[in-house]
């Protein structure tokens, strides 16, 4: 579905540039910031969080959690200070909760609202209007939630939450952090066990914050590669200090475009090394990527590490669908390396790519065609075919309301052999805000005009 740009669409075309230096960090990492907002909002006491991604989609979550009667207020030196409801205690809210573009927004949100007895309205923007909501209100109905929807089981939406929920045990159909964690949030407030088993497992910060805040929750790994979490209901959260590691879904796109501007050396520096988020990493060194994980700690509870990376020669790979969960919104920066790469990437299992922001693999394979690289997709497969030499580029692309597909693009203009434009930048202050300007520290040559 094609969604027109923004109200505030800005074009910002990139071309090529010279050797990329510098040592940086990215900001903040978005799962942990909303999930930070959220169980803040619900302990009992003091949170206080530093290094909170102040982007588009956790500012949405912040305005929610105060219309829903949390305290939560940005200090002068940037850390972000919650006083909580205690579980269960959120309050009605007086006007639709607008979450923007925000997915993990939503469906977690919707979680929470799922176990409060009252009706909350989520609305969102034309790309998240068109998101499957139904993934998660099919198990949130099964603990008792009431939704009217558009059809299609899409946004606006109003949720009317049960006095009474019943803890379920749910099977997830589709590897899905966010559908796991909306059942895990809407049973905080459900008494008894609730069990989510997971095919694959996905990205795990629900599980370690909810622990870190003082909550019951057992992992259980099968020999089958499944996962099985167990959630105890009704616990007391208690409020506490939370340190935000870099998002490694944002690092991803200096070292991208390191990896492929001639002569180019940088440093990323304390980038969020969560195994379940790291896929793009070990793709990357299987292709002969010149990338050292270094100076690895352990920062506020989760690991961290600092990137080194150099550009070199880069070869096709074929890439696991088991490894899709953990660098699901990778793909498309994966797809301007795989460009420059000799020989062909092949992608597997990206069914899920549909249903982000946009529909990333089409929008992802049209655009890498139309800039001269040889693409197909079969079934839910991604082939991209490099010749080891930069591609032709020359695009103005639609990024459709997708931070990561614009930012994708400008990645590739900045070794293309001729300029690629965007059609609309302040999509990418949704994950990445400051983007632009830290690329143009390195050496990024973005304008607003073509050439
Ligand atoms: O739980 C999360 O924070 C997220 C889960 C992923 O979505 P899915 O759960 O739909 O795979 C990911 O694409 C999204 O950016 C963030
Ligand atoms: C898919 C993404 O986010 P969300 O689902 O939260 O909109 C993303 O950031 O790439």
């Amino acid at each position: 579905m094609s969604h027109p740009a923004s109200a505030t669409a800005k074009a910002l075309w990139s071309k090529a540039c010279p050797p990329l230096s510098g040592d940086i960090r990215v900001p903040g990492d978005k799962s942990v910031s909303h999930r930070a907002l959220m169980f803040g909002a619900l302990a009992i006491g003091e949170t206080v969080v530093e290094g909170l991604l102040e982007g588009e989609d956790v500012l949405r979550t912040a305005a929610a959690m105060k219309q829903l009667g949390a305290s939560v207020e940005r200090r002068d030196d940037g850390t972000w200070v919650l006083h909580g409801r205690g579980v269960g205690g959120l309050t009605e809210p007086a006007d639709v909760l607008d979450m923007g573009n925000a997915g993990t927004g939503a469906r977690l949100l919707m979680g929470l609202l799922a176990s409060h007895p009252f009706t909350a309205v989520l609305t969102g923007d034309a790309s998240l209007r068109s998101r499957p909501m139904a993934r998660v209100t099919t198990p949130l109905a099964q603990m008792g939630a009431t939704f009217t929807g558009r059809s299609g089981g899409r946004l606006p939406m109003a949720v009317t939450g049960t006095e009474t929920p019943v803890p379920i045990s749910y099977t997830l159909p589709v590897a899905s952090a966010q559908v796991k964690s909306a059942i895990l949030l809407a049973g905080l407030n459900t008494p008894g066990e609730t069990t989510v088993t997971e095919p694959e497992p996905t990205r795990d910060h629900t599980e370690l914050m909810l622990r870190a805040f003082g909550a019951d929750v057992r992992v259980q790994d099968r020999a089958d590669g499944s996962r099985v979490i167990t959630l105890t209901g009704q616990p007391e959260l208690t409020g506490r200090h939370i340190v935000v590691p870099s998002d490694p879904s944002s690092a991803a796109f200096p070292v991208a475009a390191a990896l492929i501007v001639p002569g180019s050396h940088i440093t990323v520096r304390g980038v969020g090394m969560n195994p379940l988020r790291t896929g793009l990493y070990t793709t990357l060194r299987e292709m002969g990527a010149d990338l050292t994980v270094t100076n690895e700690r352990v920062e506020g509870g989760e690991p961290v590490a600092d990137l080194i990376v150099k550009q070199g020669p880069l070869k096709g790979v074929s890439v696991p669908a088991e490894r899709a969960p953990s660098m699901i919104d990778e793909y498309p920066i994966l797809s301007v390396v795989a460009a420059f790469a000799s020989g062909e990437t092949r992608m597997n299992g990206l069914a899920e790519l549909r249903v982000k922001e946009s529909d990333r693999l089409s929008l992802m394979a049209n655009g890498l065609a139309a800039c001269g690289v040889t693409v197909r997709v079969e079934g839910d497969d991604l082939i991209v075919t490099g010749t080891g030499t930069a591609p032709k580029g020359g695009q103005n692309i639609a990024v459709n309301l997708d931070h990561r597909i614009g930012m994708s693009f400008l990645v590739l203009g900045m070794a293309s052999q001729e300029a690629v434009g965007i059609d609309d930048e302040s999509a990418i202050g949704t994950s990445f805000p400051g983007f632009s300007a830290l690329m143009t520290g390195l050496g990024a040559r973005f304008s607003g005009m073509e050439g």
